[in-house]
């Protein structure tokens, strides 16, 4: 079969706060995350939310103890992983390639082409698809590939989600079990699947699967569950002013509380690692939320991070894919986002009200980049590295 690999996808996150304000600028960077109608503009504009973000975003990831576990997880997943492939006769090597982060997506490409791979399964650590996520990483692996003739030499096939995957299922069902009998009365807890949100606007202008996918697997941990608990999906960590998938968590939390609920178990299902968002936004606002809106028994199940029935199910996953016919990255990143914009948003050359608009916007980042310069005494030609 020749030398196989496998690439791990993931977000990736500042390994210390030193890092979080390059991060979140990688992360705003970013077109699939946020889009504007001028390219030239996108890093102007990463540079100046990454800066307007930096301290909130610091004190949580101080709250967490100064940094993203995500890059300790996901390489003893991917250690597990390569331990359950070789069990199951299959010899792999493994790389990681995140997104905003180190290791780089660009880094574990290098490694491949070090390692002479002739045959790579491409594997995201997201079980639904969204465009932000796994749709991003597909994305910039297809310019790679387009720009490199030695990567076109490699056989390759990708997994573009895989939350249906039986394993996985029973996993994430084994783990709420174990949760729910932790409470006095486990038939009465109220179960709160709580996903990572995304802004409407993928879903209903873009053609995001994401939310049917969030949607069927919540049902499908259900069934596999078994158990006669009322269950809710929300929707967290919303950024910016655009309208994101509803019900918003932080409103769901306290409309359980009105209607009398007091014991409430919290599964995150949009991840399969622990991450700022389980553990500062969940364990620490959530919980507070709870707590003054009148549930005073508040659990979360853990991610699943090297659960060994999850490991398994990743590893019948890379083992079918090397059977299966391949899935190349242009039929998974098709889906191009077009994000609505208001008709005076829509980039017309000449005396338009669009340039109106764009030159009164791009005048106000000028400015806030202006006074943010004043007071920190860093301007966006230094982040870019430029001076
Ligand atoms: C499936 C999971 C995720 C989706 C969908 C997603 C979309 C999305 N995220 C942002 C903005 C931010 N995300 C941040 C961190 C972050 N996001 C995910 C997962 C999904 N994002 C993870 C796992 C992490 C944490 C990594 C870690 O360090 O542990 C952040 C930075 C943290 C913060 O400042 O709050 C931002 C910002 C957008 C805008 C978006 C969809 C458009
Ligand atoms: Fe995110």
């Amino acid at each position: 079969m020749g030398r196989v690999g496998v690439l791990l996808l993931n977000l990736g996150g500042p390994d210390e706060l030193d890092d979080v304000r390059h991060f979140l600028f990688n992360l705003f960077s970013d077109p699939e995350i946020i889009r504007i109608p001028v390219p030239a503009f996108q890093k102007p504009l990463a540079w100046l939310i990454s800066t307007l973000r930096e301290k909130k975003s610091k004190a949580n990831y101080q709250v967490i103890g100064g940094g993203s576990p995500l890059r300790r997880i996901t390489e003893a997943q991917a250690q597990a992983l390569k331990d359950k492939l070789q069990e199951k006769g299959q010899d792999a090597e493994m790389y990681i390639g995140m997104r905003y982060w180190h290791p780089y997506t660009e880094e574990a490409i290098a490694s491949i082409k070090r390692d002479r791979i002739t045959k790579l399964v491409i594997l995201p650590l997201y079980p639904q698809f969204s465009i932000s996520t796994s749709g991003s990483s597909f994305r910039l692996l297809e310019k790679l590939w387009q720009e490199d003739p030695a990567l076109q030499q490699i056989e390759y096939t990708v997994i573009p989600s895989w939350y249906q995957q039986p394993d996985y299922l029973h996993a994430m069902a084994q783990m709420t079990a174990k949760e729910l009998d932790q409470f006095s009365n486990p038939d009465e807890v109220q179960i709160f699947f709580s996903a990572h949100g995304v802004p409407v606007s993928y879903v209903e202008e873009a053609g995001d699967p994401y939310q049917k996918e969030i949607e069927e697997c919540t049902k499908l941990i259900i069934k596999n569950l078994n158990r006669p608990n009322p269950y809710t999906l929300a929707y967290q960590s919303r950024v910016g002013p655009v309208e994101w998938l509803k019900p918003y968590t932080e409103d769901a939390i306290p409309e359980l509380g009105a209607k009398g609920v007091k014991d409430l178990l919290v599964v995150p299902i949009s991840f399969v690692s622990e991450h700022i968002e389980t553990l500062q936004e969940i364990d620490v606002e959530y919980r507070e939320l709870a707590e003054e809106s009148g549930i005073h028994n508040f659990h979360r199940v853990p991610a699943l991070d090297t659960n060994p029935l999850f490991i398994e199910g990743l590893a019948n996953l890379v083992v079918d894919a090397l059977d299966a016919p391949s899935v190349k990255l242009a039929q998974v990143s098709q889906l191009k986002k077009k994000v609505k914009m208001y008709p005076q948003e829509r980039w017309e050359w000449g005396m338009t009200t669009a340039a109106e608009v764009w030159n009164g916007r791009l005048a106000m980042i000028g400015f806030l980049a202006l006074i943010i310069e004043l007071i920190s005494g860093q301007g966006p030609l230094h982040f870019v590295g430029l001076l």
